[in-house]
């Protein structure tokens, strides 16, 4: 099937989830038409779209095409990869890769927003703990990187649309864990600012300010 000229794609939407954010890549990489609809994440008020759409999860993002709603963000976009088949691809094709490509999708999704909630939940030397858990989880993210420019090498695709915009977030946890991710993981870092370049990407950035003053306001919230 090939999507391009039919579509009603609608995305239950936030500016400043990362989950979602993967979704928005992935659908400006392929030029996809598509309206976003702003989830409360603040509020946490859920619309009833939201609620019928993803009653298992309750969660954002949904992509909902031609009625049909799709849940979980790497499902998403693995789903928009096989609906559109124009360029670019965003899985490799051969199957040994796609397997690799899920793999560090997958790692991307097990470690790294758990270890930096962990990071920007504890103080003290439970928090230098999580930082060096953090960083061990970037460098091992950078050993896979090698000198490549993107994780699958000469193409940005599923793994970078993964991890990047956690990236939005890096300045938040280096202030709050106080390390440079940069001085740890200078290659990944060029990675991100190479990712950062293009549209789809620094479309969907959020101000890591803004983020910052968000986060803070929710860690004094639950007391943090
Ligand atoms: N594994 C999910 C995670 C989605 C997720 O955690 N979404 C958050 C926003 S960043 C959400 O909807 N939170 C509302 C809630 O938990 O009630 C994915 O990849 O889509």
């Amino acid at each position: 099937m090939d999507s391009s000229a039919v579509d009603d794609v609608l995305l239950l939407d936030s500016w400043m989830s990362v989950f979602c954010a993967r979704v928005r890549i992935a659908l400006d990489e392929k030029g996809i038409c598509y309206q976003k609809r702003e989830e409360d994440l603040i509020t946490g008020h859920k619309t009833s779209l939201l609620l019928e759409s993803n009653p298992v999860h309750k969660k954002i993002p949904v992509l909902i095409h031609n009625g049909k709603p799709i849940c979980e963000s790497n499902i998403i976009v693995e789903y928009i990869d096989e609906s559109w088949k124009s360029e670019p691809p965003l899985l490799p094709s051969d199957p040994y890769l796609r397997a690799q490509a899920r793999f560090w999708a997958d790692y991307v999704d097990k470690k790294v927003y758990a270890a930096s909630m962990k990071l920007m939940m504890t103080k003290g030397e439970e928090q230098e703990k999580a930082v060096e858990e953090f960083i061990d989880i970037l460098k091992v993210l950078e050993g896979q990187l090698g000198d490549k420019p993107y994780f699958m090498g000469e193409t940005f695709g599923y793994v970078d649309i993964s991890l990047v915009p956690s990236y939005f977030s890096f300045y938040s946890y280096e202030t709050l864990g106080n390390f440079s991710a940069e001085k740890e993981c200078p290659k990944l870092i060029a990675w991100a600012k190479r990712c950062m370049e293009r549209q789809s990407v620094s479309k969907s950035a959020t101000d890591p300010h803004k983020i910052h003053e968000l986060l803070l306001k929710y860690l004094k919230g639950i007391g943090v």
